[in-house]
């Protein structure tokens, strides 16, 4: 024998209990089918029976609606014909005659309450079980006994076991009762609180020690973590009954503890099943579950709405009593407490509480420490609103290493403050308090790190979509599959902006549409807006990409990493400005857990930075550095000819997307100053950008004023060129524009190198870096290949993001 239990949703409407008739059907022994009132009637009634009981408002359209829902089940089922119209009607009416007497007497007894509360029930117990063929209706009220604690009656255990057991000694077939009500000794109806047609259905479970019960709702059973906050959120298909009591103590509202009790003394499996689904398994609950020892954690559960109270002073270390009081000041104004945190040093207790009980509880608190507060033994009284509490749970924590750390690392990098933390000796349950703001957050980084460490997020917010942004963007949307499906890193465009548009979306933006996406934006682009809209989204494994060439953007970087947001950058500005804020940036990135890479800062996608800093942090001691940095410069050099002048040449750099956005900043050295600054100081240096010496080949005229004059004026020099050029080619030379670095001191400048040296052959954009080292010292490392290009830098930045994700 089974027993099914069908709450509200299950039996709402008409279309509803077909569904339950078919479930019912199909079981292939015999069952007892436990109904809850049609979904909100229950409600309808309570609301009827306070409006009732103000003397001074009128009930009937209440009951109307309760009348309405009714009929239109009958009318649908049965096509309004048949005894159940009849019975309904005298149950209904027999509540119209209550609410009346109510309102006579304008007072409402929970007597009275629970002689009216469960007649949702009575009425759908009748139409469930004309419905089925067969089905017979059984009337729990008579086999159910409890004391006379209205609204929340306790059961007579002994009494109630030995009814129901006499009522299905015989019994076969398909019975059909009504779940909340029962009776006391005197006959008279009462309730079974909160969760009660659970409730009905387990006592009757365990009287009768069934094979199994059944609870079927509107959801797949208990989830991993609140589906409607985690999309990626699962059915876990086995829980023990510590661990299904610890999830639903919170969030989970799948079953209500107390009422599983007489099931799990009983040892009863529980299968928690969707009416609206029921082809899916659902959620087994046992007395020990199968758990993969790989997943310790089972399920993550939040409750909102929630206030921490903490009681402080020095008056209370060592001071036997102070908790008891508390505790007992709280109950005595029916405060539930949902969590308790107390350190060792006894200076503070804190406590979890519903936010609506506040003013109750702290004027509880106040009373009983009266006394000690004038004294000042307890100083102060501490409020905290807005608060969540969140939980893991699962038995096999206990005894396994390195939850809460994996919990609290995960947690804290990604920016979420922990505000109050409690976990019991058993083991079962970690549960901390973070704003209500941060849950979101914080469930999110939980559930990936516990459930889908097999995918890994990253979320971008790419600023800059000009010749580097926009060929990221379709690397990253061509290897966005193979990523997934390889290495299980899932890479979202959650964040975008070119110079007038932003476009924000937490699900990803579909990468090959982002123009369009970006077009259609409403939000204009501003930096200020890009970085709040990011910092408020506060999504976990954010990544900031600047594509830009901007001081005003590189400006925002601490800004960013103070929220949690790595910074990937291929715009030089930051690693090459002030020492100080170089350092601040690296210092903030390691305080909060996140990164600052810059890969492409120097040489693009070539490993230069990377190299650098795996040689110092192996012990090798950087001597000295030559390296030919600019991209620009070296394709200039290798492609001026009598054909192609000086002024051609920089304006084809500039279209094969090798230049900055202004030339000037590669004519001037400025750019090669800036990376041999960065290098020099990923060697260990302190250098500032005024230590570095520039020889300037170009007149310093030519810098001022705007880039059209520039494009004017550069021709000038085309004649000059082409005349040293010449004799260049005659003596078998080459122009290189050649940075170094050696003994603290750097400079940069164009240098006539002849066949012989290292950098002759040095072809098309190419760079060459030559590091000097204590251990590369008699033949130097050597680095060379594309310095500068759309493609090779976007892979460069590619390269740091997959970095960030730590695959
Ligand atoms: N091109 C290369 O070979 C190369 C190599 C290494 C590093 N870099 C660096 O990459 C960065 C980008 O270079 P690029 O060649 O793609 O330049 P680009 O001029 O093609 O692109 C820069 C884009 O940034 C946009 N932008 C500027 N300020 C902005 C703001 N505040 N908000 C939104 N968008 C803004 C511009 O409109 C432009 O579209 C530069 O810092 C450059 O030094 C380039
Ligand atoms: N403008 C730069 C881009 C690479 O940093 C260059 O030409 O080298």
């Amino acid at each position: 024998m089974k027993v099914l239990k069908f709450g509200g949703t299950s039996v709402a409407s008409a279309e509803n209990i077909r569904r339950v008739k078919e479930i019912v059907q199909k079981q292939n022994e015999d069952v007892i089918v436990v109904v809850s009132a049609l979904g909100g009637v229950t409600d309808l009634i309570l609301q009827a029976a306070r409006v009732a009981a103000s003397g001074t408002g009128d009930f009937h359209p209440v009951l109307s609606e309760i009348k309405n829902r009714h009929a239109q089940a009958v009318a649908e089922l049965f096509n309004g014909a048949g005894p159940v119209v009849y019975i309904a009607e005298e149950l209904l009416d027999e509540l119209e005659q209550i609410l009346t007497g109510i309102t006579l007497v304008g007072e409402l007894t929970p007597k009275t309450l629970d002689r009216i509360a469960g007649i949702g029930e009575r009425v759908s117990s009748h139409l469930v079980a004309q419905f089925i063929p067969g089905a017979v209706r059984k009337d729990s009220a008579e086999l159910i006994q409890t004391d006379s604690y209205f609204g929340k009656a306790r059961v007579d255990f002994e009494v109630t076991n030995q009814k129901i057991r006499d009522a299905f000694a015989s019994f076969s077939g398909i019975a059909v009762i009504p779940g909340f009500i029962a009776k006391n000794v005197k006959g008279e109806f009462t309730t079974l609180g909160r969760g009660g047609s659970d409730y009905t259905a387990a006592i009757m479970a365990a009287a009768l020690n069934v094979e199994a019960l059944e609870i079927w709702t509107d959801v797949d059973g208990f989830m991993t973590a609140d589906p409607r906050v985690i999309s990626k959120a699962y059915t876990i298909p086995e829980l023990t009954y510590s661990e299904a009591m610890e999830l639903s103590h919170f969030g989970a509202k799948v079953i209500y503890p107390p009422t599983i009790l007489p099931v799990y003394q009983e040892g009863i499996p529980i299968r928690i099943k969707n009416t609206f689904k029921p082809e899916n398994e659902g959620t087994l609950i046992l007395s020990s579950a199968q758990t993969p020892k790989d997943r310790p954690i089972k399920g993550i559960s939040s409750i909102s709405g929630i206030t921490l109270l903490t009681l402080q002073g020095i008056g209370m270390v060592g001071v036997t009593g102070i908790s008891m009081r508390l505790f007992t000041a709280l109950a005595r104004v029916n405060v539930n407490v949902i969590l308790i945190s107390q350190a060792s040093s006894e200076n503070s207790i804190s406590v979890a509480i519903d936010e609506h009980a506040v003013e109750v509880a702290e004027s509880a608190i106040r009373e009983e420490f009266e006394k000690e507060i004038e004294m000042g033994q307890v100083s102060k009284i501490d409020i905290e609103s807005g608060l969540s509490v969140v939980a893991i749970v699962g038995e096999n924590m206990k005894h396994t290493t390195g939850i809460a750390g994996k919990l609290f690392s995960t947690i804290g990098k990604n920016g979420i403050n922990v505000i109050a933390i409690a976990q019991g000796a058993s083991e079962l349950n970690i549960s901390w308090v973070v704003k209500t703001s941060e849950l979101r957050k914080t469930l999110n980084v939980v559930h990936e790190s516990f459930f889908l460490s097999e995918n890994v997020e990253l979320n971008v917010f790419l600023m800059g979509i000009g010749t580097v942004g926009s060929n990221l963007l379709q690397q990253m949307q061509k290897q966005q599959k193979k990523l997934l499906d390889e290495k299980h890193l899932k890479i979202k465009l959650t964040g975008v902006a070119n110079s007038r548009k932003m476009a924000f979306l937490r699900e990803g933006i579909d990468m090959t549409t982002f123009r369009e996406k970006l077009e259609n934006s409403e939000q204009k682009s501003g930096l200020p807006g890009f970085i709040h809209e990011m910092k408020e989204m506060n999504i976990y494994n954010s990544v900031f990409v600047d594509c830009t060439a901007s001081d005003e953007v590189s400006g925002y970087y601490k800004e960013v990493l103070n929220a949690n947001i790595s910074v990937v950058t291929a715009n030089k500005v930051a690693a090459s400005s002030d020492y100080k804020n170089y350092l601040d940036l690296k210092d903030v990135a390691k305080q909060k857990g996140v990164k600052f890479l810059f890969e492409t800062n120097v040489g693009a996608g070539l490993p230069i930075i990377n190299t650098l800093n795996d040689l110092v942090n192996s012990g090798d001691r950087i001597l000295k550095i030559e390296a030919v940095l600019s991209g620009t410069l070296n394709f200039i050099f290798n492609t001026i000819s009598a054909k192609v002048p000086l002024s051609k040449t920089i304006l084809m750099a500039k279209e094969q997307g090798y230049s900055e956005p202004d030339p000037r900043v590669d004519l001037s050295g400025l750019d090669v100053a800036r990376k041999i600054l960065i290098l020099a100081r990923e060697s260990g240096y302190p250098l500032e950008m005024d230590d570095i010496s520039v020889k300037r080949f170009i007149p310093d005229a030519l810098f001022d004023g705007s880039l059209d004059d520039f494009w004017e004026n550069v021709k000038a020099l085309d004649n000059e060129f082409e005349e040293n050029r010449k004799r260049l080619e005659a003596e078998n030379k080459k122009w290189r524009f050649v940075a170094r670095f050696e003994e603290e001191k750097a400079q940069v400048g164009l240098q006539e190198v002849d066949s012989r040296h290292p950098f002759y052959d040095l072809e098309g954009s190419n760079n060459l870096v030559m590091y000097t080292t204590e251990r590369y010292n008699e033949f130097p490392m050597l680095i060379k290949g594309y310095g500068a290009g759309a493609s090779v830098t976007a892979a460069g930045v590619f390269a740091d993001l997959i970095k960030v994700s730590n695959i």
